[in-house]
């Protein structure tokens, strides 16, 4: 059941996201693969966090689960002090219109719909009123004015970007999460797009959870989370490029021993 009745003790008003203990196994028996272990984390409102590690380390299992996209074999997620594990898929599915937002590494924008139905088609799948001139405001600050009628492929691939995290911000989720969404750019779209996600931060209080593999744009997060075989293996608050790469590169050496 989707409640704010199981709230566990010390969550604050101000917690955005919350893990605790979840775990999440692929495949049965021999094929078994724990893709997260044991992973409990806290991430108050108006942040920024970067999700690093290595090619199968869980990242985006980790993304998946706490965005309510799969459901973990154990474990608690909360977003906004609401449990979202236990709920049926309905429950879900409302919850996540709401209070969720997300990008892709590969934009998922409609192909037949304008620069402005992408928008905001969060809003009608949530059966929610269309203020047209939020709209117009939001697709401003992600500087697509004069774009509303455009199909994505009349844009670029920073452009198209640009439009997701509009039609992620229109709904004024508690969380966005957003998979590689630079994967697909280059370096100067990359930055105008980590900037956009800043002010969502900064700007509209949002708070922001990246899975990316790039040291530079982890670097524009407030603080880094590292995962390796599924466990969260550190933390780097205020990171740097370089500082990040440094300790990416020495990330077994952070496996607790026995793991
Ligand atoms: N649907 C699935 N079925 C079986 N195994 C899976 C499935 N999804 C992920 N895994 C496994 O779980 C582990 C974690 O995968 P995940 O995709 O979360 O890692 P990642 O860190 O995001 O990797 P990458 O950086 O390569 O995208 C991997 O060993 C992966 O093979």
């Amino acid at each position: 059941m989707l409640s704010r009745t199981q709230r566990p003790p010390n969550t604050t008003p101000t917690e955005a996201l919350r893990l605790v203990k979840v775990t999440k196994t692929y495949g049965t028996a021999d094929s078994k693969v724990t893709a997260l272990e044991d992973v409990t984390l806290s991430l108050p409102r108006g942040t920024f966090t970067a999700v690093m590690g290595p090619s199968g380390s869980g990242k985006s299992t980790l993304l998946q689960c706490a965005a309510g996209l799969d459901a973990p074999d154990t474990g608690i997620v909360m977003v906004d002090g609401t449990e979202m594990t236990g709920g049926t898929e309905a429950q879900l599915t409302k919850f996540r219109r709401t209070r969720i937002g997300f990008v892709f590494q590969q934009y998922n924008l409609l192909d037949t719909l304008t620069v402005a139905q992408n928008t905001i088609l969060p809003l009608k799948l949530a059966r929610r009123r269309v203020n047209r001139k939020r709209v117009e405001e939001i697709l401003t600050a992600v500087g697509l004015e004069g774009r509303l009628g455009h199909r994505p492929d009349q844009l670029s691939g920073g452009q198209r970007q640009r439009v997701a995290i509009a039609r992620a911000l229109v709904t004024e989720p508690s969380v966005i999460f957003a998979d590689e969404p630079t994967g697909a750019l280059d370096t100067r779209s990359a930055r105008e797009v980590l900037h956009l996600l800043q002010e969502a931060v900064r700007i509209h209080d949002r708070t922001v959870v990246m899975v990316t593999h790039d040291p530079v744009a982890a670097s524009y997060a407030d603080a880094v989370l590292f995962l390796a075989d599924g466990r969260l293996v550190g933390e780097m608050r205020r990171p740097t490029a370089d500082a990040v790469a440094e300790r990416l590169a020495h990330l077994g050496d952070d496996v607790p021993a026995g793991v």
